[in-house]
């Protein structure tokens, strides 16, 4: 676990950039103090053979919990690695159109950086190697806003969590 943790966060490292949000128009990517965290993609298709064979290892894990298909583009977006750091945080939002990640992989935290979701008054701690996943949609199509969440600020330490 530990050595896929830090091959992944080896390949994201250098091309982590400050996270936007979608803007007013849904096309357009903003920088806003909704969202402090650094973040980069991992292709599925990536160039590097290493790293796209490590990828389907991780990602042929979800439908075996999850029953979703993730591979390629039709399917999900790419492996989102996101980074915060001290104070880093995302405020409340949902995940569904125009984002749609829903399954989080998590490291441990020293204080704070917990996933909220404040309608339904749970809170998932950071723990290195976990996932939390939870659907955005309801089985009839429509979106389900009792999965507003956030990410609270980091205290003490790093946070890094993939998003698929
Ligand atoms: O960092 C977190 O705990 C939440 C991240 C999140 O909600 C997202 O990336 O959509
Ligand atoms: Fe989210």
């Amino acid at each position: 676990m530990n050595q896929e943790i830090n091959l992944i966060k080896g390949y994201s490292r250098f091309s982590l950039e400050r996270s936007a949000v979608i803007g007013k128009n849904i096309t357009s990517a903003v920088l806003s103090d909704v969202r402090t965290s650094q973040n980069t993609w991992l292709d599925d298709n990536d160039q590097d053979e290493k790293l796209r064979h490590k990828l389907k290892i991780i990602m042929d894990r979800v439908p075996r919990i999850t029953r979703l298909n993730v591979h390629g583009k039709n399917n999900s977006e790419a492996l989102q690695v996101a980074n915060y750091g001290i104070g880093g945080h995302y405020s409340p939002h949902v995940d569904y159109f125009p984002e749609d990640p829903n399954r989080k992989k998590l490291n441990d935290v020293k204080r704070g950086g917990a996933t909220v979701f404040p309608r339904i008054d749970a809170a998932v701690w950071p723990r290195k190697g976990s996932a939390a996943f939870w659907y955005n949609i309801r089985k009839n199509g429509t979106k389900d806003p009792m999965t507003l969440h956030g990410g609270c600020p980091v205290l003490h330490g790093t946070k890094w969590i993939g998003n698929k």
